[in-house]
């Protein structure tokens, strides 16, 4: 299943005026719901571009109509065992932080207290249908990523150190916070009184285009856990209130919001790059480049994903949301596997004789070996994990390609699936699909055991399955002993203390190794920026170029030079400063991913070097990369001109159309991050 991106529109706010707005929500067909934005092009205001979405909200639409067509139909999937991901992306004063938080009377709320009162009506419910057999114990997580340092808001703020909690990549490939703290949620009311507390504890500030901005993206996680005298069922839904992309010569920012701005701005950057990357099918994925992305891993993580989009409706947005629409646009292409998490039974039947009905399912015995989710008290799961490290995958289609999903890359599709399967875990039923997939008819892209391709026609005997059983319950009891006496041996009382002291010394260097990537990520993010400049600039999409650039000033602030090819460039594009190109023309096609591969390696001699004004270009990024330290030769030549064209995608019709950059970008251009 692809990542569900659906719009939402903005009302005006005061002083804002109806005259201003150039967004409009429109329908695929008459007669059908808003599917589609409309934006007019910043060169020719007759022309309008299209961008299409599994679904649109206009600015009437509320809080409850949102959650309720957008949140509320995977609450059910959350306890059948998915993992749920909902987050809001958007420019700064969208509307995310209204989105997710809201206000506080009832009508307000946000998609998070909603969430949590959902969560809290189903799992009494399963407590009261099942007669207590069966309890559910919510748990709360919830942190944010303030200047790429993580911060748990749960702890009050003078307990963070300055470098914040580092991240731990687990053995099933997913990315957790180490040393985050979780509270046991008993009810709303709980609920309310923590998320209120937390909430004074992020970093939020006024500036000059929302007086209560979110400075850090936020990420609440809810863990669900179902227990019963067999199974214990895991899954987390994951609320994200991501800090939006900010123009500086709108903001006014000075320069503590600076340095917070810079650190958004790049990391949203670079999660536009890992959607570009991911929706191009790069077999590397920029996700290590902030801690956002490694945490989202958009593409990565298994279950639902649902990204809100937030914008404002009005002209002085423009750029940004051109920029905005064409990110999320791409990443609605973006595929996630939709699974479930195993279930983990807390006893294997100790005997398998031919009149044992409750087999073990094949299923989850599967889903054991690709570990996607592992319950902590599971030693013989632990195990298999570490024996079978699950590859990371994920899987992109265009939506053109939708017809074709074999095309779709699915590790599952080596496992072939027995005819006859016994599971606890029920499959979810029609009524669990989403809307988008019923309307379509396209069938839905694989769970972790079904093939994407027409499922081979396997003849299993009753005995065969016994024996298959069998087997794989031998395994997994074997690995299961094995795991626990090295457990046993770790604490043996011969070897008092040396468990606690080692993971001290690893904390320890852990904590170094993140110090010392930051201090080395901070000095090259604004070398990477330059480069990128420079990158665009050869191939003649000066807009970006000017945008790559101004995101590299913070990281040389004053450089005279800088500023002076900044200046350049918008006279060149006819942009004033007021309203630069904080958002640059590019297409979903062109993407700063590529900076990022030839980054890494200094470029050959022959792509340096260009006449007149753009000479002083080079000099400005040679003489900045020599102070530090890294060189780069002039380039010589210029071996291939480079065609001065941008592409200009129109999601709906999925056609683009090529204008020329100087003249396009001289409107200003589209897309940043
Ligand atoms: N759907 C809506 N209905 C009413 N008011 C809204 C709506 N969306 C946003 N607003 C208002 O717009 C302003 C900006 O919204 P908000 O703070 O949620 O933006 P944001 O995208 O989270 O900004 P930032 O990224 O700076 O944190 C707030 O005053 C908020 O109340």
């Amino acid at each position: 299943m692809s990542v569900r991106v659906v719009a939402r529109i903005r009302p005006l706010l005061e002083k804002e005026l109806d005259k201003d707005i150039i967004v409009r929500p429109d329908s695929a067909e008459p007669g059908k719901p808003n599917t589609v934005i409309k934006i007019p092009s910043p060169k020719n205001g007759a022309e309008e571009f299209s961008f299409a979405f599994n679904a649109v909200y206009d600015q009437s639409t509320s809080q409850e109509t949102l959650f309720t067509s957008e949140v509320q139909p995977h609450l059910k999937s959350l306890f059948q065992g998915y993992d749920v991901t909902i987050f809001a992306y958007g420019v700064t004063g969208t509307g995310k932080t209204h989105t997710m938080r809201g206000g506080l009377k009832l009508a307000d709320r946000g998609v998070i207290p909603r969430l949590l009162s959902g969560v809290f009506r189903r799992g009494k419910k399963i407590t009261k249908d099942t007669e207590g057999s069966t309890t559910v114990k919510v748990s709360l997580s919830y942190y944010e990523i303030y200047n790429d340092k993580v911060f748990d808001l749960l702890e009050s703020p003078d307990k963070r150190t300055p470098s914040g909690l580092p991240l731990r990549a687990e053995a099933n490939g997913r990315t957790v916070v180490a040393g985050l703290s979780e509270r046991a949620c008993e009810d709303l009311r709980d609920f309310e009184k923590m998320y209120i507390e937390a909430n004074n504890n992020r970093v939020t500030a006024s500036t000059k285009l929302n007086a209560h901005s979110s400075r850090s993206h936020a990420i609440l996680r809810v863990k669900v856990t179902q227990m019963s005298e067999e199974m214990i069922k895991e899954s987390t839904v994951s609320a994200i209130d991501l800090a939006g992309s900010e123009d500086n010569r709108r903001t006014d920012n000075g320069k503590e919001r600076l340095v917070e701005s810079a650190a958004i701005n790049k990391s949203l950057f670079v999660l536009s790059q890992c959607i570009d990357a991911i929706s191009r099918g790069d077999k590397r994925i920029p996700y290590r480049e902030s801690k956002m992305t490694r945490i989202l891993s958009l593409g990565q993580n298994n279950g639902i994903t649902v990204m809100i989009l937030n914008l404002a409706p009005l002209r002085s947005y423009h750029l940004d949301t051109l920029s905005s629409l064409n990110v999320s646009s791409r990443a609605k292409r973006i595929e996630v596997r939709e699974i479930e998490n195993e279930v983990v039974f807390k006893q294997f039947p100790r005997s398998f004789s031919s009149n044992t009905v409750q087999r073990q399912p094949l299923r989850p015995l599967a889903n054991a070996l690709s570990a996607h989710n592992v319950h902590n008290g599971n030693v013989a799961a632990k195990a298999t994990v570490d024996v079978a490290r699950p590859i990371k995958s994920f899987s992109v289609y265009t939506d053109k390609a939708r017809q074709s999903p074999a095309k779709t890359m699915n590790m599952s599709t080596a496992l072939p699936r027995p005819v006859v399967s016994v599971s606890l875990v029920p499959r979810p039923s029609a009524a669990h699909k989403r809307p988008s997939d019923q309307d379509s008819g396209i069938a839905r892209p694989s769970k972790m055991a079904r093939p994407m391709t027409e499922e081979p026609s396997i003849t299993v005997t009753a005995s065969q399955i016994e024996a298959m059983v069998e087997k794989k319950v031998g395994e997994i009891l074997a690995l299961r002993s094995a795991a626990e006496n090295i457990i046993q041996q770790e604490q043996s009382p011969a070897q008092p203390g040396i468990g606690e002291a080692m993971q001290r010394r690893l904390e320890a260097l852990e904590r170094r190794i993140e110090s010392e990537e930051r201090r080395e990520d901070s000095k090259s993010d604004g070398l990477r920026y330059l480069l990128a400049a420079r990158q665009h600039k050869e191939k003649g999409d000066d807009a970006s170029a000017l945008r790559a650039y101004e995101l590299a000033l913070p990281y040389f602030p004053g450089q005279a030079k800088l500023i002076g090819k900044i200046q350049r460039l918008r006279n060149r594009l006819g942009v004033s400063s007021e309203h630069s190109s904080s958002s640059v023309m590019r297409s979903p096609m062109k993407s700063p991913l590529r900076h990022e591969r030839r980054i890494r390696r200094p470029r050959p001699t022959s792509h340096f070097e260009r006449a007149g004004s753009d000479q002083d270009d080079a000099d400005v990024e040679e003489e900045l990369l020599d102070d530090q330290t890294i060189r780069i030769q002039p380039r010589k030549s210029r071996s291939k001109p480079m065609a001065r064209l941008l592409q200009v995608y129109d999601d709906a019709n999925e056609t683009t159309t090529a204008l020329g950059a100087r003249g396009f970008a001289a409107s200003r251009g589209l897309v940043g991050y």
